[in-house]
């Protein structure tokens, strides 16, 4: 008997779909490093479009994306990028600004809903005087939708604010943009102006919009210019890459406008796990296709056991640490998932809580 399966991992799971895979195949190439891809380009070009920047350059993966915008900004020895304790490119990329880039982090306390208090950034701009025994502060780094924070959305307003810092002092403004899509159709904003205030951006087509490979980076014609440079010496320079463009040409097409089922499918999981007893979470902070869940003290519940069951219901989780669990909704998830993941995590908690 074949156990139904639910893939809550992450937004990264998903499948090409048939129209993916018939694009990828019939996909116009030619050799991306020599001259080049004409779908690259095309998807460069629209996606330059979109986010308003003068250019775009497509790479193999986000980490990729952000270190490249990181590097490009930081190519001064002794650089310093002011970014969040609990962002992405400081948490989950081996920490190859630093250990590739030579760049030095200066992290900030990562505020619930994923900004960094204004204050404390101006704050931890270096003084350019005292560059004898300091770092130099050249770039910051932000995250929309933040990851960490279970997908919340930065508001364009906040952004610009953060721009305005950099402005005064002389810095540029990165976005780590992985689910920047999502934080556009949740907010209701556009991309463009959620980015409004960036120098760079880096928009996983991978996550939610469900292509199978890529990210691409928007920033000026200069900019790009340095990036792809680098791309090639970090070894992302790739030949036929319109073999992937195609899939994420299709992407954009397909599953842009599902992301807004994405967010009310996470919002009617949330709802169901705010009425299991031993569960605790924070239903107004589900703004995106994330959904955190802790487990409360004392109900016996831990990341483990809840983990442990589900996957006997062939439901896919990532435990956070001993006490939450992160599930993540994509384009491949029916709300009758939704509703299947509901009932069996009733009777999982229910057997862990009756368990003697
Ligand atoms: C916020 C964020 N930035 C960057 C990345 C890196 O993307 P990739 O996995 O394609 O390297 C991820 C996760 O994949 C992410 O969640
Ligand atoms: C784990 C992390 O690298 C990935 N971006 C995810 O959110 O699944």
């Amino acid at each position: 008997m074949t156990i139904r399966s639910v893939d809550l991992r992450s937004d990264t799971v998903t499948r090409p779909t048939d129209a993916m895979r018939e694009a990828m195949a019939s996909a116009e190439v030619d050799d991306d490093i020599l001259g080049y891809d004409p779908t690259a380009r095309h998807l460069e070009e629209k996606m330059a479009k979109m986010m308003g920047k003068e250019a775009a350059l497509f790479v193999p993966s986000g980490t990729m994306g952000n270190l490249i915008c990181v590097m490009v900004h930081c190519e001064v020895r002794g650089s310093e990028v002011i970014l969040g304790d609990n962002s992405h490119i400081h948490v989950y990329e081996n920490g190859g600004i630093s250990t590739i880039g030579g760049v030095h982090p200066k992290t900030i306390k990562n505020e619930e809903d994923g900004t960094m208090d204004l204050e404390a950034i101006e704050a931890a701009v270096r003084d350019p005087k005292g560059n004898t025994f300091y770092p130099s502060t050249r770039l910051i780094c932000l995250e929309n939708t933040h990851a960490n924070s279970g997908g919340r959305c930065l508001s364009a307003e906040y952004t610009d604010s953060v721009g305005e810092i950099a402005k005064r002092h002389g810095l540029k403004l990165h976005i780590d943009g992985a689910r920047l899509f999502n934080a556009s159709i949740a907010l209701g904003v556009p991309v463009h102006r959620l980015v409004q205030a960036a120098d760079s951006v880096s928009v996983c087509l991978s996550k939610g919009l469900g292509a199978p490979v890529g990210t691409v980076i928007v920033g000026s014609s200069s900019f790009i210019e340095k990036a792809k440079t680098l791309r090639k010496t970090l070894g992302g320079g790739m030949r036929q890459i319109g073999v992937l463009c195609a899939a994420a040409l299709v992407a954009l097409q397909e599953n842009l406008p599902k992301l807004q089922f994405d967010h009310k499918k996470a919002k009617l999981l949330a709802e169901g796990l705010n009425q299991m007893k031993g569960i605790r979470i924070n239903v107004a902070a589900v703004e995106t296709n994330m959904i955190f869940m802790d487990m409360e003290d004392g109900s016996r519940l831990t990341a483990e056991k809840v983990r442990k069951s589900l996957t006997d219901c062939g439901i896919l989780v990532l435990p956070g640490n001993t006490s939450w669990i992160r599930m993540v909704i994509h384009h491949q998830i029916t709300t009758s998932d939704v509703h299947y993941t509901l009932s069996c995590l009733q009777q999982a908690v229910q057997m862990i809580q009756e368990c003697k």
